[in-house]
């Protein structure tokens, strides 16, 4: 059965079961013209959007299944919720989806989804469904709270701050090289490319730790430094040996003979979280979080970021990945 059996009516009603995880905060969920939703008093909210499109962002059977689609679609989203240090509470989304699409493969769509949201408490509170002719295309709007003042902004980085992020770099964009390659094995790659986590106890943990800066590396560690130094008036100084790799990251380096500095930088789609604070802060911070690393420091100067390798040091360009 397709979607344009049952209709847009069918449809709504094929996937508005479990899509409230807390409902006290919610008074009208999916069903009405507007969802009615309970802020935190004295909470500010927080705002995100994304969205991801077929042939774009994922190739079916071959780089994703629906389920990861969905998944992925809400992950995006909360990593940005994550590097503004907020903690997520609704999620409303549109999706432009093909006619000849099943009910069985919307079903699936939408399971990634909520398991996504039920494993960090949002809840779907609404939608729009229109049909797309060629490609599907998913945007995905989160709503989030964060104590007042206290959201991790770009434009914090101070000069005397360490350059630190979360985990390993470059796995997803391997994990994308190993399916488009249709290479077996490399399951760690391809479910970091498919399902990636969003670093949201992180954030929360940065915000408590007196962090400056934060952003979260959905296009490349280059990029996203670039614009951290650029919206703090600031140099980073990255040293190239400090970057860490997972070890399936060096295996396929090795195997497939790619440069893993080109996925860290380049690649991509990692939602790890790059940020800056004091020194001190940064070691309590590993004593509750041990996955995080310093790469570098931040110094007086007008915008860019360097990139140490031995005693050279040369400009690392914002290039990553970019739509146009
Ligand atoms: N089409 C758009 N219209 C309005 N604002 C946009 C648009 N695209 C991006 N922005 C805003 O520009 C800023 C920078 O976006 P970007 O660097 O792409 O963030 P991210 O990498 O987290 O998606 C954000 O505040 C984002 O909301
Ligand atoms: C089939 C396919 N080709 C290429 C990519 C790689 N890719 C697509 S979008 C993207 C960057 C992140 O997407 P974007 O929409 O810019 O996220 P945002 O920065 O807005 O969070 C990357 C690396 C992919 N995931 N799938
Ligand atoms: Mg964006």
């Amino acid at each position: 059965m397709n979607i344009s059996d049952i209709g847009e009516f069918g449809f709504i009603r094929a996937i508005q079961d479990h899509t409230i995880v807390t409902p006290e905060t919610v008074t009208v969920g999916i069903g009405d013209d507007g969802a009615v939703y309970k802020t935190t008093p004295g909470m500010e909210q927080v705002v995100v959007i994304d969205t991801m499109i077929e042939g774009n962002h994922f190739i079916i059977g071959k780089t994703a299944t629906w389920h990861a689609v969905g998944y992925k679609a809400v992950a995006s989203n909360l990593s940005d919720i994550a590097a503004m240090g907020a903690t997520a509470t609704q999620l409303v989304l549109s999706t432009a989806l093909i006619p000849s699409m099943t009910v069985a493969d919307v079903k699936e769509l939408y399971r990634g989804m909520k398991d996504i949201c039920q494993v960090y408490g949002v809840n779907m509170v609404g939608g729009d469904t229109v049909t797309a002719r060629e490609s599907t295309v998913i945007t995905v709007t989160v709503l989030g709270e964060i104590e007042k003042d206290k959201a991790l902004l770009r434009s914090g980085a101070n000069v005397g701050d360490v350059v630190a992020i979360s985990h390993t770099l470059g796995n997803s964009c391997a994990g994308l090289d190993v399916l488009l390659q249709q290479e077996r094995g490399y399951e760690e790659l391809v479910k970091h490319h498919q399902y990636p986590q969003p670093q949201l106890a992180l954030g929360r943990l940065l915000v408590s730790m007196n962090c400056h800066c934060a952003n979260d590396i959905s296009d490349g560690l280059a990029s996203e430094a670039n614009e951290i130094a650029k919206a703090s008036g600031v140099n980073l100084i990255l040293d190239k040996d400090k970057i860490p790799f997972s070890p399936a990251l060096e295996q396929w380096c090795a195997y497939a003979k790619k440069d893993r500095y080109r996925y860290a930088f380049g690649g991509g789609e990692d939602y790890e979280l790059v940020f800056t604070m004091a020194k001190d802060d940064f070691y309590r911070l590993k004593k509750q979080y041990d996955d995080v690393t310093i790469i570098g420091s931040v110094h007086p100067g007008t915008g860019m970021v360097l990139l140490r390798d031995g005693d050279k040091e040369s400009p690392l360009q914002p290039q990553g990945w970019t739509h146009f």
